[in-house]
This record gives C-alpha cells, structure tokens and sequence, in this order.
C-alpha cells in the first residue's frame, strides 16, 4: 500500500516496503545524444589536460616509449629510445637525489595515484561514508593530486561542500586500510582541502642506537633520534618547557638521555646546567656525576633544588628587566634545564602535604616564569590525568610515547590529538617495536608528528659519565 503523499510526490515511488524507506524515482530529463556526447568528450579532455598537468613526467616516460612503439615499431624505438635511458640511468647513478626528485618519485606518485587511489576511490569513499548519495546522484570527494616521497604519499582531496574535517579524521582507519597502509594522517591544507597522508613504510620500526654526542657546544635543537620520514628529530628544549607522557616501559628514559647527550658539549663548556630530580631513584642516577652536584632524590632536597632554581630565576628576571627580554647562555648565565623524572611520585603521589605544595607552585612558576630568562623544565610522567599533573598544560610542548588508553592522548596533546593521527594508545608494547615511539605536538603546529628517540643504554651513559671523569 503506498503513502498517501502531499502534492505529485506519490506518482513518482517506484518502490516501498513496511520496513524500509520510501523510494523516489528521480526525474529524468531527455537528453539528446549530441549533448551528452559533446559532455563526455569534454570531460575526458579536461581529464587528460589535468592529467598531462599534474603529472607530466611520469606520462612522458611511460607515453613516449610506447607512441613511439606504436608508430614506427619496437626496433626504432628502442633506437630512439635507449640513448634517453642510458643517459637517465647515468643520472640516476651521477646524482642520485636530483634524479630521484624529479623523476623517481613523479613516476612513483603516477604509478600509485594510477593503481592505488584512483582504482580505489570511490569503493572506500561509499563504504567508509564520505561519499553522498542525495536524490539518486551520488557525489564524491574529489581525488586532486598525489605526491610521493621516499616514506609516504600525500594525496589531496577536495571534501564535499558541507563536509567537516572531522568527518575525515573520524574515519582514518578505514581511509589507511582501504589504500592498504598501517596509518593515516589528515591534515588541512586550504579551506575545502585535506592532504592525507599514507606512510608507505616506517623508518621508526627498529630501535635507532645513540646519536652521537655533537662536536659543538650547543643548547638545541637537539638531535633526539628521528622523524616519521627518517629525517633528524630534533627537539627545542631551551625556550621552552617539554612533558613527556608513556606508560610504563615506554621509554621516557631514552628521551631525557638523548637530550643530555646532545647538551653535553654545551655543558662542558658551561653554557648549560642540568638539574636533576629523580624521585624513583632510578632513571638518572646512573649518570649522578654529569650533574655536578645538582641531583636530588628525596623529595625535600627536590623542593630544595626546585627553590633554588625558582630563585636563579627571580635574581635572573630582576636583572633582565628592561635590559633583555631573551635569554642567550652564557657562562655567567647558563641555560639551567631542570630534568624530572615521573613528577606525579613529587606532585601527587607524596603524602607530605606541605612539601607537595611547595614542589607544585615551584614547579609552576618555572613553567610559566621560567624560559625567558633562560630556565627551562624537561619533565616525565606515566599518568597524565589533571588529578595527577594539574600544571600539564603549562607545558609548551609534549609527547605522547605509548599510552594505556586512547584518552590519554588529548589529555597530553591537547583536544582533536588523537583524531589527527595521534594513535599513541596503539603504540605496541614491544620495546624493540615500541618503547622511545611517540608522537610530539609542538607549540606552534596543531599536527601531530611521530617520532622515535635514539636508545641510551646503560654503556652509553657509563661511557658519558667516563668522558665526564
Ligand atoms: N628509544 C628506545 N628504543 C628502543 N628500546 C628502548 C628505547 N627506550 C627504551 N627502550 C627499551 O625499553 C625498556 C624500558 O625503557 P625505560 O625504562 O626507559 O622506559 P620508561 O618509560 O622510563 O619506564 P618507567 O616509567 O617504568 O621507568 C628499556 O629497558 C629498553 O630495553
């Protein structure tokens, strides 16, 4: 039995069931064929003009061998067409990166825009629910351009008017396993476009060994292991403050070594002092002697050095004013980085109320008075929840190693985190898979970038503390 519809609708149901939604018929307007052909001669042009545009190089190198083929036959061609090879080849052997740049990773990105993203469009943009079907027309985001590189593909989309951002970010699993990769970052590049990224492989999948400790005395970026691309990480520790976050095992350790082996120059020239409190008595006591006295591990004689540091920087702040509003090492003036070890056992977990307290406001003040005048916090947790670490957002920049539960991500990198690919919760618990892995969010940028700090082992920091000796 049909509806009874308002107006001419009811003329137009081609199809209705008790439990499913009426169906319309859409209206057809008669087209004749001169016009549709006109159309579809003129979107396939476009198609190959845009095609030729974007990808110009990957078409010459695939196109010209075969017209040539097919004109004069395989033997000319191959005439015509070895020198051309013999002399890509030499510049593939002679110059490497240039020959890479310009035509390796065109060729790639065709290669893969051809039989990975344009084949699976628009089968993983209906399922995953990103493609729109209204009124019997089904509208999908446009595919614009992909480019490669030697880790990922980027691919830029159009999103359908009316489409939010986070209509993407929630659906990055099915985007990275329908276009068969582990993950998928989504990041925005003008309005009404997405780059998603697709890593093709991860430099970060075997545990990188101690970077070497640099030549020249410097207070950063530090070079702390590697970027998600295989490129350098490297980490700005003074002028600013930085909260590492990882459940336990998930390698805070090798991120407070590296950035003490990057400084050690700088340290022995006097332009840094490091402060360390390591209230588990555990992480920095191995390396007691690089600290010059400034070490502590009972929580009074951390609030000790806490006061002692918050008052450098009082003394320090009275003499800058009006004279410098940076701070720059020197030997009078060292950048003072305070290093923290699981802060949570000195400001939750210490049942000596007054001393928690004490602790607390030093550590706050530090942060939010300290990295002008050259004083800077570099600080460890296992739970990064408020109750736990109430001045965390008091902290420029963080990192996320692996967490327990996908929660913890936003509360250590800040809302929308986790949705633009930071998967730290995912992070396997593997320490030759895992443990240094994770994901840093820095001041000025909302994305999210994964990374993995180089392994200090128990040698190293002996052979650091021998050196110091
Ligand atoms: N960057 C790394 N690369 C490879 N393996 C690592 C790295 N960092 C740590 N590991 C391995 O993981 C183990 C645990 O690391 P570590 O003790 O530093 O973690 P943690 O986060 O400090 O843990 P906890 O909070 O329990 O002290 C180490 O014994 C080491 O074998």
């Amino acid at each position: 039995m049909f509806k009874r519809m308002p107006g001419d609708e009811p003329h137009r149901i081609v199809s209705t069931t008790p439990d499913t939604a009426v169906v319309f018929k859409p209206a057809v307007v008669r087209t004749p064929a001169i016009i549709a052909l006109v159309i579809f001669a003129a979107r396939f042009v476009a198609g190959l003009v845009r095609l030729i545009w974007r990808h110009p190089v990957a078409l010459a190198v695939i196109a010209v061998p075969g017209a040539l083929c097919f004109v004069y036959g395989w033997r000319v061609a191959l005439l015509l067409v070895a020198p051309a090879l013999a002399g890509l080849g030499a510049w593939a052997v002679l110059d490497r990166p240039t020959f890479t740049r310009w035509v390796g990773w065109r060729v790639t990105a065709f290669v893969r825009w051809f039989w990975i993203y344009r084949r699976h469009w628009q089968p993983v943009m209906t399922v995953s629910g990103l493609a729109r079907h209204i009124r019997g027309r089904e509208y999908v985001p446009r595919l614009v351009k992909v480019t490669s590189d030697s880790w990922a593909d980027r691919v830029t989309v159009r999103m359908l008017d009316g489409q939010a951002v986070k209509n993407w970010t929630d659906r990055i699993e099915n985007l990275s396993h329908g276009f068969g990769s582990e993950t998928c970052r989504v990041s925005v590049a003008k309005a009404g476009r997405l780059v998603l990224t697709f890593p093709r492989r991860d430099p970060l999948a075997t545990p990188i060994p101690a970077l070497p400790i640099p030549d020249i005395p410097t207070v950063g970026p530090i070079e702390i292991g590697k970027l998600e691309d295989g490129s350098p990480w490297l980490l700005r520790l003074h002028g600013t403050h930085v909260l590492v976050a990882g459940a336990t095992g998930a390698g805070k350790g090798s991120i407070i070594w590296s950035a003490v082996r990057g400084l050690l120059p700088a340290m022995w020239a006097g332009l840094v002092e490091i402060w360390a409190l390591d209230p588990k008595l555990m992480e920095l006591s191995y390396g007691k002697a690089l600290f010059g006295g400034r070490y502590a591990a009972d929580p009074a004689d951390c609030a000790d050095l806490l006061d002692e540091a918050v008052s450098v920087m009082h003394k320090r702040a009275a003499r800058f004013a009006g004279v410098q509003r940076s701070h720059a090492p020197t030997l009078d003036d060292p950048f003072i980085l305070v290093v923290v070890d699981e802060v949570a056992f000195l400001t939750a977990y210490q049942s000596d109320k007054q001393l928690r307290q004490r602790i607390s406001a030093a550590l706050a003040t530090l942060t939010t008075q300290g990295r002008a005048v050259g004083v800077g916090v570099l600080a460890a947790l296992q739970d990064p929840r408020k109750e736990v670490m109430n001045i965390r957002n008091l902290f420029p920049d963080k990192i996320a190693l692996r967490l327990d539960e996908s929660e913890q991500v936003d509360m250590v990198l800040g809302d929308g985190a986790r949705d633009r690919g930071a998967l730290a919760d995912l992070i396997s618990p593997r320490p030759e898979r895992g443990a240094g892995v994770g994901y840093v969010r820095l001041e000025t940028s909302p994305d999210p970038i994964r990374v993995r700090a180089a392994y200090v082992s128990d040698e190293d920091i002996r052979a650091m503390v021998g050196e110091v000796r």
